[in-house]
């Protein structure tokens, strides 16, 4: 038996209190994270919720970050991270707010982010993303810092920051470089390449290619299994002595990482290349 349990970050949470007396059409803001449990497994299935493309804002990290809290309290065996959109597991980060946003906005956005990846990378127990559809940008990014991945076949993967403009954040090429065997991780971080769920299996992106999504959850459940009869202790430990260096890294630098992407974002050249691409985007149909 399985219950969902309604979710809704901090932040949208406040506004809907606060919109309560004054109907707007912010009130129907969905919840940005479904959190359904499985009694049975122990394992949470987190499902991203800001359609149409899961694109990366404040609220979607918060929602995140407090869904894994939630995890945590109630000492989750696992976590599968999926997405509620047919398509997509998620399209990046919100491209209207590196266009349309100032320093401020920017380094609330990427202290968020950095806060959801603690949540993720860090978590006592193992994540397992379940991809869905496109994973873009953010979106790959945060299917990278699970401890697996099951993506369905015919969508696209990867690292683009680059073909938007965007300076590769430290944290994300640290990762990607001990993802991927590194000449890969180089062209894919120089030149944003984007792959077929077949080509990421190649490089280590991804770990197994699948028909669909119930074929997806399946595979995470099973990696979730592995660790049913190992110690957690012992599991967790080992996984920070893997993972110190990138967890270090943002915990020591937090407001240095905030500085250099704040920097590498509101630069003329990356804001005329945000521009153009936000506008290829847009002028598409
Ligand atoms: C500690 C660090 C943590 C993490 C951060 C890591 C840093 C990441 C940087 C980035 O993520 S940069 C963003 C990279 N993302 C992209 O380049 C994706 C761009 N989008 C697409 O390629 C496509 O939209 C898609 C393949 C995801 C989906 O294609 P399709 O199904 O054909 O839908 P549409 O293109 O028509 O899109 C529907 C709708 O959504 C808007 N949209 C798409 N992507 C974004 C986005 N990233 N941000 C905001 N909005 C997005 C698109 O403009 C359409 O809007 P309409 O109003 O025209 O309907």
């Amino acid at each position: 038996m399985s219950r969902n349990i309604l979710f809704l970050s901090k932040t949208i949470n406040s506004n809907v209190r606060r919109l309560c007396t004054t109907p707007t059409p912010v009130q129907k803001a969905e919840k940005l994270v479904l959190i359904d449990v499985n009694d049975k497994t122990g394992y949470g299935t987190l499902s991203m919720n800001r359609l149409p493309v899961n694109s990366l804002n404040v609220e979607l990290f918060n929602a995140l970050s407090d869904a894994y809290d939630e995890m945590e309290k109630n000492k989750s065996r696992g976590v599968i991270l999926t997405s509620t959109s047919p398509k997509i597991f998620s399209a990046g980060l919100d491209i209207n707010d590196l266009y349309s946003g100032d320093s401020k906005s920017w380094s609330e956005l990427w202290d968020a982010s950095q806060e959801a990846f603690l949540k993720i990378y860090d978590a006592s127990f193992p994540s397992a993303a379940a991809i869905n559809g496109h994973a873009i940008g953010g979106g790959c990014f945060f299917s990278m810092i699970c401890d697996y991945r099951a993506m369905v076949k015919g969508y696209q993967i990867g690292l683009n920051e680059i073909q938007v403009g965007i300076a590769l954040p430290k944290v994300l090429v640290m990762i990607m470089g001990k993802l991927l065997p590194r000449r890969h991780a180089e062209i894919s971080l120089t030149q944003g390449t984007l792959y077929s769920p077949e080509q990421a299996s190649k490089i280590n992106l991804v770990d197994d290619v699948v028909v669909d999504k119930a074929e997806a959850i399946i595979k995470c459940e099973a990696f979730l299994n592995k660790f049913r009869k190992i110690p957690m202790d012992a599991v967790n430990t080992t996984k920070r002595t893997i993972r110190r260096e990138e967890i270090d890294y943002i915990r020591n630098n937090k407001q240095k990482d905030i500085d250099d992407f704040v920097k590498a974002v509101e630069s003329v050249e990356a804001q005329n290349t945000i521009k153009m691409y936000y506008q290829a985007l847009k002028n598409k149909k």
